[in-house]
């Protein structure tokens, strides 16, 4: 059985955080991150208000990240064994590829802005922290290209304003995390709804 588990959320939510716990504990699971599909910074449009426009689905190569989580589905156990993933004695010891569960994370700040991405997710997460934490949390953060001063209030916030209204009319199926409780309880909340949803899927 395959099976994709969306994580969304405002930049800094804990994305990553929970992504690599649930890494640890889910059996044979492969995640696809949408930082790495990032552009080049001179790929990147320079808007009306001076920044560079990197909060928007335009600065990523959502081609390139589509085929990648196809590579998945088209082959879970090749894909796993590229990308270094060590996979369960049930998968590892039957000869058809088909056996078992094998689990895709997509993780990231656009992953429910994008047609192409939207129906494959058997599970939709999204992690949100108000405005004030969130600014806090992004001033601690260094990217591959910093942040320039005003680029929070005149660009990233907006834009997940803006986002997030259109992810709100486009997927309804989004089960939605507090990103302020504790990192084990969004673990656990989050653990519990896949297993559950895993079962009822066997
Ligand atoms: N539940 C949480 N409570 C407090 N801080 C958190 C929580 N989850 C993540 N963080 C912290 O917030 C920052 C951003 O987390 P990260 O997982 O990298 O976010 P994202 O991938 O969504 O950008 C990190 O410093 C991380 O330790
Ligand atoms: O990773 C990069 O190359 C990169 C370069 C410039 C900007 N970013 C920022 O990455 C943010 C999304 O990632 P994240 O992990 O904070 O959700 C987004 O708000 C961008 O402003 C990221």
């Amino acid at each position: 059985m395959k099976f994709i588990i969306g994580i969304g959320g405002v930049t800094n939510g804990g994305k990553t955080t929970l992504t690599n716990r649930l890494l640890k504990t889910l059996p044979n699971c492969c995640v696809v991150h949408q930082d790495d599909f990032f552009k080049k910074p001179d790929q990147i449009q320079v808007g009306e208000d001076g920044f560079r426009q990197w909060d928007v689905i335009n600065a990523l190569d959502m081609e390139a990240m589509v085929n990648t989580v196809k590579g998945w589905q088209e082959n879970p156990v090749k894909f796993a064994r590229s990308h270094g993933v060590s996979l369960s004695p049930e998968v590892e010891e039957s000869d058809s590829e088909q056996r078992g569960i094998h689990i895709l994370i997509i993780e990231g700040f656009l992953i429910y802005n994008y047609k192409p991405l939207i129906d494959v997710y058997d599970k939709c997460f999204y992690i949100s922290i108000p405005y004030e934490e969130c600014k806090r949390r992004r001033r601690t953060r260094t990217y591959t290209v910093p942040d320039p001063p005003g680029l929070f209030d005149g660009h990233v916030w907006p834009m997940y304003l803006k986002h997030r209204k259109e992810m709100d009319n486009n997927c309804s199926r989004i089960e939605y995390l507090d990103g302020t409780t504790t990192k084990e309880d969004i673990y656990n909340a989050v653990y519990e709804s896949v297993q559950n949803s895993l079962l009822n899927n066997l």
